[in-house]
């Protein structure tokens, strides 16, 4: 099922463009990263893809429903992790637990169920034993863990992430790589992530969408490549 669909997609800020032509589809069930230089409009395109910004021309539609009818849930990380600075007042539980309340009302009472998903999504990123370290303590890389962890425990059906890796060791990585993969394998989430480092995860991957400088005068545009998606767990 098509989730996202971008055609010929023109836009810049102010008046300065930075993406043209842009084409892309974006199918449930798919492990998509999303590469190119600094500078080459990738967080632009995620913007566009979500609604955040609107094209100058062209067309893009974000489907409103999931593949089984209902209301499609998006779970968006952003690059700016340096905004949670010593002062942040969150505990790391409460913030995970804050992504629950994107599901329903932000008004309503807290179940079981909510604890039960804000305590998986810590374990899966490696944070629940720091659950009551304050935000503004913690490291770049743990910083970037519990943004994922408050996306995870949305169980959005489009998972969308911008540069996750940044700041985590090796180790992190292959082992947050694999955790997106077994998300979109097992789960059918669908993972849309701007990353640097496309040797490393590649392996993972159904698609690459790669952004390249045009000759003519700096516009940009898609190329999709496809990928294996065969990574296979150890012990399988
Ligand atoms: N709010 C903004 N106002 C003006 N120009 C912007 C704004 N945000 C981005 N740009 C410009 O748009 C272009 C694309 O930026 P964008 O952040 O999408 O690139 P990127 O590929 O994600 O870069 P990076 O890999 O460095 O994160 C850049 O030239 C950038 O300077």
């Amino acid at each position: 099922m098509l989730l996202v669909s971008m055609q010929n997609v023109e836009f810049g800020y102010s008046d300065v463009p930075c993406l043209h032509g842009a084409s892309i589809d974006i199918f449930s069930g798919e492990f998509v990263a999303v590469t190119g230089p600094n500078g080459a409009s990738k967080t632009t395109l995620l913007k566009l893809a979500l609604g955040v910004l609107q094209p100058w021309k062209g067309k893009v539609e974000l489907s409103p429903y999931n593949s089984e009818g209902s209301k499609l849930s998006v779970g968006y990380v952003s690059q700016q992790i340096a905004a949670f600075n010593g002062g942040f007042p969150s505990t790391i539980l409460e913030f995970v637990r804050s992504g629950r309340y994107v599901r329903g009302s932000w008004f309503r009472k807290l179940k079981p169920l909510d604890h039960e998903l804000t305590e998986q999504a810590l374990r899966q990123v490696g944070m629940w034993e720091l659950r009551y370290r304050k935000i503004g303590e913690l490291s770049g890389g743990q910083k970037q863990r519990i943004c994922i962890a408050r996306a995870l425990a949305q169980q959005p059906d489009l998972l969308v992430l911008d540069e996750p890796s940044t700041g985590m060791d090796q180790a992190s990585r292959f082992g947050f790589y694999e955790l997106m993969h077994h998300q979109v394998k097992e789960h059918g989430r669908t993972v849309v992530m701007v990353t640097h480092g496309l040797t490393e995860v590649q392996p993972y991957l159904d698609r690459i969408i790669e952004l390249e400088r045009k000759e003519e005068g700096g516009w940009k545009c898609c190329t999709t490549t496809s990928c294996s998606g065969h990574f296979a767990p150890v012990g399988s």
